[in-house]
């Protein structure tokens, strides 16, 4: 006799993630009855596990690396200077638990919304079961994000995640990594700051694989001069956990069997969409091959009147893009109806440092495109702000449409560069000729300032 406890809403929202929250509010503001499952904690991967834990981890370790650095500028550091991961997590936990407490703040305070603690499963295209609870609604948005992913081969293997390095108190000795692309690199780079001797093993011939091989060797090179070592084109790893503590990794390169022992492992091989966890079959929702929920421009599945947002469509992986999800659904329920994913132009950064900043389209998929391309690339070490601060690592480089003079894609590698970005991403929304930004006077002394100077130097490629 499901149907005698059934609670009705106006909107069911499964997953307290970029997406799920804002659109709760704005569905609350619309006087809609809404309920929001949420089967972990509130906030999801960005404020628990993913962007803000790991960027208060990239401040710590950037000064642990400021005060390594500081004899070259002149300031002399006593040898007593100690690492303490407890005192990290620790920074690190008060800054999740803030945001955390505000979004329940904010989901509590509204007398329209219901927060149902537990794991949503689909009974049909308009039920959820969340234990013994059923709720109905004509309108469910899906927004349940991707957790990581294990390599076959690993699952008994003793091995740390994103989310479980974080509550480590204690440093590593050595760590080795599995997946030489964004979560791997910046743990990379975290722990190495931090005193760990880190491998990364990637079976791809370059890292972060999705970038020009000029960017990825660029990072390589960065992330080797700080004495990471990095294996490319490691194929059929395979794990052992050791007899006293620790992991032994074997693998092939080159035809060859190697192993590498390590006393922790990090798995960084991708994440997976919790699409599955949902039992989306029962409500005939369709998956991608990959297992993301299919969307329309609009976000509505294949069934009508159920919407997937953030990670778990696919299109995107960004929180930054979950949360643009809700501005378009938010826009196509309550606005004018104009905005589509079509809209958005890629952009995300890479928290390494000096981080990587990019903006549309590498080169290589501009190559693809067919069209007459101008380029240009010069070295951080040209920039008078970056050699005044010692930091002279990496590159700028941007491509532009020959014919319609707009910027279709750019990289600022180097220190700032996950800011400077946004000069490029603001001419790119406002489809300006790159003239524009070629004849700005920009302030000096900062990076920034390479942006005409590069411009100027724009050459045709090649077809
Ligand atoms: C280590 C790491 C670092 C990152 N750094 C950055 C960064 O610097 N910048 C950036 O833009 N992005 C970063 N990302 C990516 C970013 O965190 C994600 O893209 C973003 O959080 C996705 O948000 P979402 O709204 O799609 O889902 P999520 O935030 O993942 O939320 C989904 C929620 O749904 C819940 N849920 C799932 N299934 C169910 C169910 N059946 N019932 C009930 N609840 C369910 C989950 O518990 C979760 O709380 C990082 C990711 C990781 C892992
Ligand atoms: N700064 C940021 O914005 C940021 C930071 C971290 C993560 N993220 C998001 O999280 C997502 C996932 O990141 P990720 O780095 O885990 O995944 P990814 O999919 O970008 O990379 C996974 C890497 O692991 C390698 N790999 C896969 N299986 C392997 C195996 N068996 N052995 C060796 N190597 C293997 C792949 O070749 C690839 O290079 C990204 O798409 C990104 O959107 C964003």
């Amino acid at each position: 006799m499901i149907e005698d406890r059934v609670e009705t809403f106006d909107a069911i929202i499964i997953g307290s993630g970029q997406a799920g929250n804002p659109l709760a509010l704005a569905l609350a503001k619309e006087k809609w009855k809404v309920a929001i499952v949420e089967k972990g904690t509130l906030g999801g991967t960005c404020v628990n596990t993913g962007c803000t834990p790991t960027k208060a981890y990239v401040a710590s370790a950037r000064a642990a690396w400021a005060i390594s650095n500081a004899p070259n500028l002149g300031i002399e550091v006593p040898k007593s200077t100690k690492v303490n991961l407890k005192s990290i997590k620790k920074r690190k936990d008060k800054l999740v638990n803030q945001s955390r407490l505000g979004i329940r703040k904010s989901l509590v305070d509204s007398p329209q919304i219901s927060m149902v603690r537990g794991t949503a499963t689909f009974l049909d295209k308009t039920r959820i079961k969340v234990g013994s609870r059923v709720l109905k609604s004509y309108k469910i948005f899906l927004n349940v994000g991707a957790r990581a992913r294990i390599p076959e081969g690993f699952e008994d293997v003793d091995h740390l995640t994103n989310s479980s390095i974080l509550q480590l108190e204690k440093v590593p000795e050595s760590l080795i990594i599995i997946g030489g692309s964004y979560i791997g690199l910046e743990f990379a780079q975290i722990f190495n700051r931090l005193g760990s001797k880190v491998t990364v093993l990637e079976m791809g011939d370059y890292l972060i694989s999705k970038e020009d091989q000029h960017t990825s060797e660029q990072v390589r090179e960065v992330l080797e001069n700080e004495n990471i070592k990095v294996i490319c084109g490691a194929h059929c790893l395979k794990g052992k956990n050791k007899k006293s503590a620790g992991v032994i990794v074997s693998f092939q390169k080159g035809g060859k069997d190697k192993k590498i022992s390590g006393t922790h492992l990090l798995i960084a091989t991708g994440r997976m969409p919790n699409s599955d966890l949902l039992k989306p079959e029962k409500a005939g929702l369709k998956l991608t091959q990959r297992g993301y929920l299919e969307v329309s421009p609009t976000l509505e599945t294949n069934i009508e009147g159920i919407y997937a947002l953030g990670d778990c469509n696919g299109k995107g992986a960004f929180t930054h893009t979950s949360y643009n999800d809700y501005e378009i659904m938010e826009n196509q329920l309550f606005g004018d109806k104009t905005r589509t994913l079509d809209d958005r132009i890629t952009n995300y950064a890479l928290y390494i440092d000096p981080p990587l900043g990019r903006a549309g389209m590498t080169l290589a998929q501009a190559k693809e495109t067919g069209k007459n391309l101008l380029f240009t690339r010069m070295p951080m070490s040209d920039i008078s702000r970056a050699k005044e601060k010692g930091e002279t690592q990496g590159k700028m480089e941007v491509i532009v449409d020959a014919d319609s003079e707009q910027i279709l894609g750019a990289a600022v590698f180097g220190t700032g560069g996950d800011e400077i970005i946004g000069t490029f991403l603001t001419a790119m929304y406002g489809k300006l000729s790159y003239k524009t930004l070629l004849n700005s006077v920009q302030t000096h002394p900062t990076v920034t300032e390479l942006i005409p100077t590069l411009l100027q130097q724009l050459k045709p490629i090649k077809k």
